[in-house]
């Protein structure tokens, strides 16, 4: 078995079509900021406390009323029928099992009903969306998240347009493989068909006031880097932030996750969760200090599926737990509420 997150993906790259590595590995433009993301980690130092006499650690959180047992959720990610024949419902019964929150993706291969049955009664599913420009859509897909029992609607709005994705223009993929869907787009105008997904140019606060409006759902926006944009979403209603630069997919040398983080926990008074570029408990430690909630990983789940399906994302999320519970323990805390701020200091060279 794997020791670690970078070992899940060399595993992956073995196993997967060029194509598709390319696809979850890649991002836009020159890739700096998917760089960016991991290295804004590793600059970062701890500085832990010893003797505070802490026989075992607790790495349960509270999202919306919701339990979940380490502050770790699998953040959306499309079509993962590319990484395994089981695809999101291989993902979703892993989440269940370790008792965390899955983001489905819009586009995924399989429905969020079918999605929401594979993780059971027990899964904290949450449903990710792209506000489309017909709002009849939307509140569709809307309407199906709330049917199959979602906690939380994640609204995705750092796609105004798509980013440049050089791999995958080398590579010519742009569409899924023959008779493979975007199965949540299914059925959505009455003629059987499966709808392409928009990215919308000109959404704006107004989209996010109607969204708020449609559903008894919290509204979580992902995709977050200004801290006046996150003040403006919690006047709007919205009750979760999820800071991210989409994996550094979307625009190339955006901020790094980590580096954006505390601005905005320290202005919002709603759970902050923060993704990019976690690959190891430490990161995690360090987005906890940071005043993150909890944090999300995109690639690492893509990796355990890719190579070993259902039981590799439950190794993943597994590895990330033991990772967490012996950072907590090494730097001096029992639970993951008492990083303080003070646990991470800027490396000086
Ligand atoms: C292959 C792939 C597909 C993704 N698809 C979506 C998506 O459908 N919706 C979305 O909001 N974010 C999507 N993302 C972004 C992730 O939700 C997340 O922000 C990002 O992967 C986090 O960075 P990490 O992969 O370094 O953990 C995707 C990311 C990857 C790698
Ligand atoms: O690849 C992505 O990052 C992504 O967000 C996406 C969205 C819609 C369809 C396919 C991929």
């Amino acid at each position: 078995m794997p020791f670690s997150i970078r070992e899940f993906e060399a595993l992956a790259r073995d196993r997967l079509p060029r194509y598709v590595y390319d696809f979850m590995a890649g991002g836009a433009d020159d890739e700096v900021t998917v760089r960016a993301n991991e290295n804004a980690f590793a600059r970062l130092r701890l500085l832990p406390r010893v003797l505070r006499g802490r026989p075992k650690r607790d790495l349960g959180i509270t999202l919306f009323g919701d339990e979940i047992t380490m502050p770790v959720v699998l953040s959306p990610t499309a079509f993962h029928r590319l990484a395994d024949p089981e695809g999101e419902l291989a993902t979703a019964r892993a989440a269940a099992r370790a008792g965390t929150v899955m983001i489905a993706s819009m586009a995924s291969t399989a429905s969020i009903g079918d999605i929401a049955k594979a993780g059971g009664a027990d899964l904290a599913l949450w449903f990710q969306a792209y506000i489309q420009s017909d709002t009849g859509i939307t509140r569709t897909l809307v309407r199906r998240a709330e049917d199959a029992g979602c906690r939380a609607l994640v609204v995705t709005v750092d796609s105004p347009v798509f980013g440049w994705r050089e791999r995958d223009h080398r590579n010519g993929f742009h569409h899924l493989p023959v008779g493979w869907h975007c199965e949540n787009m299914r059925d959505l105008t009455g003629d059987g068909g499966v709808l392409d997904i928009e990215m919308v140019a000109d959404l704006s606060w107004d989209h996010i006031d109607q969204l708020v409006a449609m559903t008894d759902l919290p509204v979580v926006l992902k995709g977050v880097l200004h801290p006046d944009d996150a003040v403006t979403a919690v006047d709007h209603g919205v009750r979760g932030l999820l800071v991210s630069n989409h994996g550094g997919r979307q625009l190339d040398t955006a901020i790094a996750t980590i580096d954006a983080v505390a601005d905005i926990a320290a202005v919002v008074d709603v759970p902050v969760l923060v993704d990019g570029g976690v690959r190891r408990g430490t990161d995690v430690v360090k987005a906890l200090a940071f005043g993150a909630r909890a944090v999300g990983v995109g690639r690492p789940v893509l990796w355990g599926l890719a190579a070993r399906g259902e039981d590799g994302v439950t190794e993943v999320l597994e590895l990330l737990r033991a990772e967490i519970d012996r950072a907590l323990a090494l730097t001096g805390c029992a639970s993951a509420h008492e990083v303080a701020r003070d646990l991470v200091r800027e490396d000086r060279c």
